[in-house]
């Protein structure tokens, strides 16, 4: 039984606890032994099994007691290690925030636990979210459960949200948080065949999520199914006055919203992200994709994004700027690592903390976000890049007039060996290219799984929706799910 529950998806486990086919304890240790089993992935970066088994002992005492069971009643989930969690170490993948252990909860993981959710663990991910392979962290690599046909070459999970991607892929969770920048949720979910939603910018609380881009910044759900993201999304969102750019919106009832029909909705094609050197497995993919979405009932379209091109360069100086910014905090007097040569003075010590606790990724973009908001460079650069960022919203905007929801694809290719884009930060950035649009914009999208390519690896289609239609997409999402009917998983070896 144990093993089997493990295959069960959010909304598998929630029904069954909640009819008495299997206890919340029962999946909760059933999750903990494959989670103690799969070192390996190097997923998580702390195991919290006793919070699993708490939080179960809860549900099964309030089920016993007929209380109404909370929408995640039972599930227990792993938590990326960018939510402050309560008691728990949380460090961002960092040396500098190594052992610090935060005295609150995120609104998110509050609103996970108040759902009936436990956590797992603490899920491993790039330095600060700032990376596409996870080779950031300064906890290790995160590795795919997924391998090429025919080859023992371990692969990136994709970035930041590794270990999130890879938990969820490989059975150890049946979902988990991501956090999504500029495609941190949608880039691992594509490149390991999992579902991933990043919402409308605002609908989920920053409030205990440790930050990188202030104005990018949002939470969201890694599943394998469209179902459970929206399940889970939905326990995770809601209006938070912690937040100054919280939404303030009901949350709408996303699950039972869901349905497959596309019938009178159109769904644009931009033809600017059909980009020179996308491989033909991507270009298939995206084929098949749009063939899925006519089969619902929806019309394809052909629309155009004028100012694609100019989005991953404006990301990288808007992220890196917010991120100098925001990182400054960490000094050595507040939180975590601190640094104190012998006889040295307080800016030896800020130097020597930062000098230590940052990896070279997080330190590249300190130094990028510092030079272009320098007085000198700041209407060369920073300004110029909030003027793209407008006109990359405005050609959303206009694009709105035309259909209902995009399709792209979620990533320029599938997922690459370890290591083997390390040197060459440019060509890790493109990794994002498709994704960067829609954070400019704040708006919702998806990823879906969209098939496997001729390496037996698995490709991600994306759907962007209006300002607040995470049910749009959602939809989309379901309809592409079910015509696909993506069964592939990777084979066992970590355990
Ligand atoms: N954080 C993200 O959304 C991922 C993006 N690859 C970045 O490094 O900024």
């Amino acid at each position: 039984m144990s093993s089997e529950l493990t295959e069960l998806g959010v909304a598998d486990i929630r029904d069954g606890v909640a009819d008495g086919s299997f206890t919340a304890r029962e999946v909760a240790e059933a999750f903990n032994a494959q989670v103690a089993a799969a070192k390996d992935l190097g997923a998580f970066i702390v195991e919290t099994p006793e919070k699993a088994l708490e939080a179960a002992a809860a549900v099964d005492a309030a089920r016993a007691n007929g209380e109404t069971l909370g929408s995640m009643a039972g599930v227990p989930i792993g938590m990326k290690d960018l939510f402050c969690t309560d008691g728990v170490q949380t460090t961002a993948a960092s040396h500098i925030l190594e052992g610090f252990v935060p005295q609150y909860e995120s609104t998110v993981s509050a609103n996970l636990w108040r759902a009936g959710a436990g956590m797992l663990g603490k899920l491993n991910m790039d330095q600060f979210a700032m990376g596409s392979s996870n080779e950031t962290s300064y906890f290790g690599p995160v590795k795919s459960p997924w391998r090429k046909a025919g080859s023992n070459t371990a692969l990136t999970p994709g970035g930041s949200s590794g270990g999130s991607s890879s938990a969820v892929a490989a059975r150890l969770c049946p979902a988990a948080t991501g956090t999504d920048t500029g495609g941190s949720i949608r880039q691992p979910a594509a490149i390991t065949g999992t579902t991933g939603i990043k919402p409308t910018y605002g609908r989920c609380s920053r409030w205990g999520v440790v930050a990188f881009a202030s104005s990018l910044d949002q939470a969201g759900p890694i599943a394998r199914s469209v179902r459970d993201c929206a399940i889970m999304l939905e326990a995770m969102a809601g209006f938070d006055p912690k937040d100054a750019t919280s939404l303030d919106m009901p949350v709408p009832q996303w699950e039972a919203g869901l349905s497959a029909d596309l019938s009178g909705k159109k769904i644009g094609i931009p033809r600017e992200y059909r980009m020179d050197g996308t491989p033909q497995d991507i270009l298939d993919s995206w084929e098949r994709g749009k063939k899925w979405l006519k089969d619902a009932g929806a019309e394809i379209v052909d629309i155009s994004l004028p100012h694609t091109k100019y989005a991953l360069p404006a990301y990288y100086i808007i992220a890196p700027a917010e991120a100098s910014s925001n990182l400054a905090r960490y000094d050595g007097v507040r939180y975590g690592l601190r640094d104190l040569p012998d006889g040295a003075g307080l800016q030896d010590m800020y130097a020597a903390t930062r000098e230590e606790g940052f990896g070279d990724e997080v330190k590249r973009r300190i130094l990028i976000g510092t030079y272009v908001l320098s007085a000198g460079f700041y209407d060369a650069y920073y300004n110029q890049a909030q003027k793209i960022r407008t006109l990359v919203a405005r050609d959303f905007e206009q694009a709105w007039a035309e259909c209902d929801l995009i399709l792209a694809p979620t990533t320029p290719n599938a997922a690459f060996g370890l290591g083997e884009m390390q040197a060459d930060p440019l060509a890790m950035y493109l990794n994002d290219v498709f994704a960067v649009p829609a954070s400019l914009a704040g708006l919702p999208a998806i990823s879906v799984p969209g098939g496997l390519n001729s390496d037996g690896l698995p490709l991600g289609l994306q759907l962007v929706g209006k300002p607040f239609d995470e049910q749009g997409v959602l939809n989309a999402g379901l309809a592409i799910e079910q015509r696909n009917g993506f069964t592939a998983r990777p084979e066992t070896w970590w355990a």
